[in-house]
């Protein structure tokens, strides 16, 4: 068995933070031996800087929980104990962009959570199952960063998770316009019930930036590599519009879709290509990889968060209620776990797959 790979999480005492330390603790391949946070946590030690804030279920993994907080901003001292980073820091766009440049450019791979470079061109938005091969783009961004190791890549946002999914294993039916409203769990903020007493009994149709990244994420993820010109150009169809809704629930994002598509598929034709629907994570068998991708619920009740969220220990989809519709050609609902497959699950499954293609190495193989 092969020594794992040091891991850095920055951004650590934060909610995405907390599920990464969380679902690293025993992961086969990555070991966390760094965890980063900002100069009111750092020099504490990971029990102290989350005293009263940690959020998870389970406990504040052994390993973890008396590491001294580095101060992010210590990027060549990160840099020189990690093989690689997760990040998750809480910063303006403009600073986050600034500083996972600048861990690549110490020649340590960044995989992100953040939305800072969902949108430069040679920077790979992954959904393993869905794009794999967008990695493909890392040898024209470390070109451009003048690394040989080093790059970013990211995850997209936990709001297309719950839709994207399913219209990607419908891709040859030939989807032409979508109309997906998501219903989002309060975690999507990083706030639990007591952060957020305001959404009890209550909706809030507001969710800042959030439909611009569900109408536009999916198109990047289904776009193609171009070799000349070393970046990724998204699709131009389907057209989709979204509505973000923040609902008084804890962690599951849902999503009541509608979609056309060119080709008219049956019922049965759809179900069968969401069932079958896998890829590279299911063919390696990646350590965080759903044994079964998307599952389909023929009950009229469901999805629900309630019975639904945890399915593949959150990293699997669950959609139902497929129907025809007067509008549109099909209407479902689909759900997804947005701090799991939204979020730091989405992550380590990404960094599970650059490690598996060779974009991310231990250091002293280098
Ligand atoms: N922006 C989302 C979080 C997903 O990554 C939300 O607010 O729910």
């Amino acid at each position: 068995m092969s020594k794992k790979l040091k891991v850095g999480v920055l951004g650590a005492t934060g909610m995405v933070g907390q599920r990464f330390v969380t679902l690293l603790a025993g992961h086969p391949w990555f070991e966390v031996v760094v965890v980063a946070a900002s100069p009111r946590s750092a020099g504490k030690t990971y029990q102290q800087a989350v005293a009263g804030r940690w959020k998870m279920a389970d406990p504040i993994p052994a390993a973890v929980k008396d590491l001294t907080v580095l101060d992010v901003s210590q990027i060549d001292e990160i840099a020189s104990q990690v093989d690689f980073v997760f990040s998750a820091v809480n910063m303006s766009k403009a600073a986050i962009k600034k500083i996972e440049e600048e861990y690549a450019k110490t020649e340590t791979p960044v995989v992100s959570n953040n939305s800072a470079h969902r949108w430069t061109p040679d920077v790979p938005m992954i959904i393993p199952e869905i794009n794999p091969n967008h990695s493909e783009v890392i040898k024209f961004q470390r070109q451009r960063l003048g690394t040989q190791r080093g790059f970013i890549a990211v995850k997209p946002n936990c709001s297309i998770q719950s839709y994207a999914p399913a219209l990607s294993a419908w891709m040859k039916f030939e989807p032409t316009q979508v109309v997906a409203t998501t219903y989002q769990a309060i975690s999507g903020a990083g706030k639990n019930f007591d952060d957020a007493p305001e959404i009890l009994n209550n909706v809030i149709p507001y969710i800042a930036g959030e439909e611009e990244k569900s109408e536009k994420e999916p198109l990047k993820i289904w776009g193609k590599v171009d070799q000349q010109k070393g970046e990724i150009i998204p699709v131009a169809a389907p057209v989709i519009t979204s509505q973000c809704l923040r609902v008084p629930v804890l962690y599951g994002h849902t999503a009541a879709a509608f979609v056309n598509f060119k080709q008219q598929p049956t019922k049965e034709e759809l179900i069968a290509a969401l069932e079958s629907y896998a890829g590279v994570p299911q063919e390696l068998g990646l350590p965080s990889a759903p044994k079964h991708f998307i599952q389909y619920l023929t009950e009229d009740d469901r999805p629900q968060v309630q019975l639904d969220v945890n399915f593949e220990n959150g990293m699997g989809i669950s959609i139902g209620r497929l129907r025809p519709d007067k509008i549109f050609d099909w209407k479902f609902v689909g759900l997804s776990h947005n701090t799991a497959r939204g979020a730091a699950g989405g992550a380590i499954l990404c960094a599970e797959l650059l490690k598996a293609q060779g974009y991310i190495t231990a250091k002293q193989c280098y």
